[in-house]
């Protein structure tokens, strides 16, 4: 593995949520079981810069501890105790369905994939991870911003590339990766280990929602002129039509039009995180139920 993490999980269990399951939530007090049931996840990843091209054979090996991380964001996504446990019951109907499949949750910047892939993880007792931040992690920086700058888009593929693959081989796992996974057709075949789910956002929500919290933590949109809104839109929108046919290849597609008209809303700002991971457990569960024998092969054969 060039440049890249070499990263071992060994029993695991975290929570990677800032944002769901608060103290005062239904939803906390419905996920202790699924506490119980967590132990403790251990990434190994080297570090390139001190180890040269290969990290692999580098002397520097980070630990990181991803232990069980009690939320504490002060936002509650659910709107209700009703909404929490509604989605919980949505999540013990889908799991034995599972077979400890991961989830790989792919679409563009901003369309909430970490969001809704914590929300996830939490509910299905699986452990969360975030590509970039595996990235970043291997990389021995702060920020994926800081990958493009000090070594390119290409490094970060590959190390991006590297984290897939070696994430592919684990169980119980809910991955948000990065939005520009689908372009390499290698990373399909590792994320295709489990199933992946297409989060559908239209481009005005997601130059909305990464407009609000700023371009810099996304360089391929801060390059752009203009003000947050308008360069988030005009770059993604560009990505959105070369990218459009790679994010179709996921297993199942959720999109949140779709559920806004499910549900009776003018438009999508109305959805909350817990209606769009309701929506991509309805649409795992319908893809696991109608593919059982073809998933079933996928998974024996790796
Ligand atoms: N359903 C939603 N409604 C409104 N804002 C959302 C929703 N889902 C995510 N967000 C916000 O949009 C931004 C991007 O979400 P994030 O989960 O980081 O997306 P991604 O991981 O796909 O890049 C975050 O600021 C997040 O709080
Ligand atoms: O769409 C892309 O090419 C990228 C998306 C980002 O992840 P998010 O989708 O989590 O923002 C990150 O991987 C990098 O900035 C490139």
């Amino acid at each position: 593995m060039e440049a890249s993490a070499a990263l071992s999980l060994q029993s695991c269990s975290w929570i990677g949520s800032e944002k769901v399951g608060r103290k005062t939530s239904g939803f906390a007090r419905l996920s202790n079981r699924c506490l119980e049931e967590r132990k403790v996840a251990m990434v190994r990843f080297g570090d390139p810069r001190r180890s040269g091209a290969s990290i692999r054979t580098g002397h520097a090996e980070r630990k990181i501890f991803c232990c069980h991380k009690k939320p504490s964001g002060s936002e509650n996504f659910h709107n209700s105790f009703d909404e929490a446990l509604v989605l919980k019951r949505k999540s013990e109907e889908v799991l034995p369905y599972m077979s400890g499949r991961c989830i790989y949750l792919v679409g563009m910047m901003g369309s909430g994939k970490s969001t809704v892939g914590k929300i996830l993880a939490e509910v299905l007792c699986y452990s969360f991870f975030d590509s970039d931040k595996l990235v970043e992690q291997a990389v021995g920086v702060s920020s994926v911003a800081q990958i493009f700058e000090e070594y390119s888009e290409a490094f970060f593929r590959d190390n991006e590339s590297e984290v897939l693959k070696d994430l592919s081989s684990m169980r119980r796992l809910v991955v948000a990766t990065g939005g520009g996974a689908v372009i390499r057709p290698i990373n399909w075949k590792y994320m295709k280990q489990g199933i992946t789910i297409w989060l559908d956002v239209p481009l005005e929500a997601l130059a909305r929602r990464i407009a609000a919290v700023g371009t810099a933590s996304r360089p391929l949109l801060h390059q752009e002129p203009g003000d947050p809104y308008t360069k988030a839109f005009a770059k993604l929108t560009a990505l959105s039509e070369q990218r459009g046919k790679a994010y179709a290849n996921a297993d199942a597609r959720v999109s949140l039009e779709h559920i806004a008209d499910k549900k009776g809303h003018g438009d999508v700002h109305a959805l909350t995180p817990t209606d769009i991971a309701f929506e991509a457990l309805t649409q795992i569960e319908s893809y696991v139920i109608e593919n059982a024998a073809a998933l079933n092969h996928r998974f024996i054969l790796g």
